[in-house]
């Protein structure tokens, strides 16, 4: 097999890396791109430079690597679930054997810091190996019928499943599709965002060492025109998307054409609810896990943070402190805990959002501001400073819509009925949070938002084992814990006659 990409990754890497290896992977390989069309550059977020070319797939590409992923899957899916364990165990074990490395590529293409990207790698790794277990328990019901006669039930693989993602999370949104999506016996065609190509070709590559059969996971790369493709083709029989409203509105458009089932998880604008009686610390610093992890580019982020009014003060000052204690710097840096924004339109787009702010009566206790690291090799990266907003209100832009930056926003409120009818006045119901000491009303507040997760004192954290998904227009379907099984397998019914046919006729 060719060299790996894992293998260019020189020691200090920051700046240096430039790859020229074909980003596509199918039957087994990874493939030259077949028209070097509408091809556009990536850019390392940390420092500006051209990390690699992204060369997007047309029709005729597309098209071979679905039937790439066919073939593999009329192989897969006669095996039996303890033998794709195996497989996948073993691309699990290779993972965490090279999660240093892997993470290393992930900051070069993402911007996030090595600590945050050591995370995501280790929690792909447990994805795979939480399906890989869950692989050999599928199984149907048996059902007996009057007569001696009898039925039971199958649970089989849906087919081809396309894995469309965002550039947030490359290699463990990839790994969180490919997980269940292989446990169940599909095989997987999967296209990264075109800002994050790099990672996804690692999975493929990883997979087909652990033994998977050529075109089990394949990887396409390209925009919205190879998205399309994507999801109009008609041997694929699911599409499982991440990214935004406007493009999942068009998957699910795209995909009801050949009614495809879907599974959407889409953007949000989530509300952390802190009452009076909080550990505080414990809120200021689940403030911070809600808002500022990869640079706030996070969709379940808790960036509406309603305030009981009593605690403001309190609060406003030992957020703050934090929040300027944050290290900015360069991503692969043990010690940075804050690395670069995804683009430069992105950086202009949020420093907006913090313009639009100001104009609107917010007030800026800190950051919001673009950041040039002292390091010269980082004077072309996407730095911003965290930013915390006071004095906001519900109507304002900055509470309505998705940033997707380092931006918090705060408010106050008097009573848990008003700041329940307030958190739940939105179109988006991702995730939410509270923190209080009080269990009932924990639990009560749990019960009444419209989200689907609601982290109870304490945010942001995602065990494999647990169900994670959109109310609302943040979508639906869900990704991860065992109901993930249900949305990438469907049932056959086979009814048994052990007597005569009673015929009407
Ligand atoms: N709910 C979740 O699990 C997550 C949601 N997101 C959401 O993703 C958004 C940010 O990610 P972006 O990559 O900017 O989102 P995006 O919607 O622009 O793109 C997402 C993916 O869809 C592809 N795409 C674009 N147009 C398409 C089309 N017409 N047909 C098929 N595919 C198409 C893109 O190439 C990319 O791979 C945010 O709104 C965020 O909230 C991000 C991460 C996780």
């Amino acid at each position: 097999m060719a060299q790996s990409i894992l293998d260019l990754i020189p020691e200090t890497c920051t700046g240096t890396l430039t790859i020229t290896e074909h980003l596509n992977f199918w039957g087994g390989k990874r493939v030259k791109p077949l028209h070097e069309t509408n091809v556009e550059p990536v850019f390392e977020p940390a420092t500006g430079h051209v990390l690699c070319q992204m060369v997007p797939c047309g029709a005729e590409e597309v098209d071979e690597a679905i039937k790439s992923a066919y073939g593999a899957y009329k192989k897969w899916s006669k095996l039996a679930g303890t033998e794709r364990a195996r497989v996948m165990l073993e691309a699990a074990r290779i993972i965490r054997e090279r999660r240093e490395k892997i993470a290393k590529l992930e900051v070069i293409n993402n911007g996030k810091s090595i600590t945050e990207a050591l995370v995501d790698i280790d929690i792909a790794w447990e994805s795979i190996e939480y399906y890989a277990g869950l692989a050999s328990t599928l199984s149907g019901q048996h059902v007996q019928l009057p007569g001696g006669a009898f039925a039971y039930t199958r649970r089989e693989p849906l087919g081809v499943c396309v894995g469309i993602g965002a550039w947030n999370y490359p290699f463990q949104i990839a790994s969180w599709k490919a997980a269940p999506a292989l446990a169940c016996g599909n095989a997987m065609v999967f296209k990264p965002s075109p800002m994050t190509p790099v990672t996804a070709v690692i999975l493929a590559e990883i997979f087909k060492e652990a033994g998977a059969p050529d075109g089990l996971f394949c990887v396409v790369q390209g925009g919205a025109e190879t998205g399309s493709l994507l999801c109009h083709h008609p041997m694929v029989a699911k599409v499982s998307f991440t990214g935004s409203v406007p493009t999942g509105k068009k998957v699910m458009e795209m995909s009801s054409k050949g009614v495809k089932q879907v599974t959407l998880e889409l953007g949000g604008k989530s509300p952390l609810i802190i009452f009076k009686d909080c550990e505080l610390e414990n809120a200021v610093k689940g403030a911070l896990m809600a808002n500022f992890l990869t640079q706030g580019q996070v969709c379940c982020n808790g960036t509406r943070v309603y305030v009981q009014r009593e605690i403001m003060p309190q609060f406003l000052d030992e957020v703050v402190k934090r929040t300027k204690a944050i290290r900015l710097g360069d991503p692969m840096l043990d010690d940075t805990n804050m690395g670069a924004l995804i683009s430069k339109p992105h950086l202009e787009k949020v420093l907006g959002f913090v313009d639009q702010a100001k104009k609107q009566g917010a007030k800026v206790l800190c950051g919001g501001e673009p950041f040039t690291p002292t390091d010269p090799k980082l004077k072309g990266g996407y730095f911003m400073s965290p930013c915390v907003l006071d004095n906001c209100r519900d109507d304002m832009t900055c509470v309505k819509e998705e940033i997707f930056g380092p931006v918090m926003s705060v408010m106050p409120f008097d009573t848990e009925e008003e700041v329940l009818q307030r958190a739940n006045n939105t179109t988006f119901g991702l995730a939410s949070g509270v923190f209080t000491r009080d269990i009932s009303r924990a639990h009560r507040v749990a019960a009444n938002l419209e989200a689907g997760t609601c982290f109870i004192n304490n945010y942001n954290i995602s065990p494999v084992q647990v169900p994670f998904g959109g109310y609302k227009m943040s979508g639906f379907g869900r990704e991860n814990g065992e109901v993930t099984i249900e949305y990438y397998s469907q049932l056959k019914t086979v009814v048994v006659e052990m007597g005569d046919v009673e015929s009407l006729f």
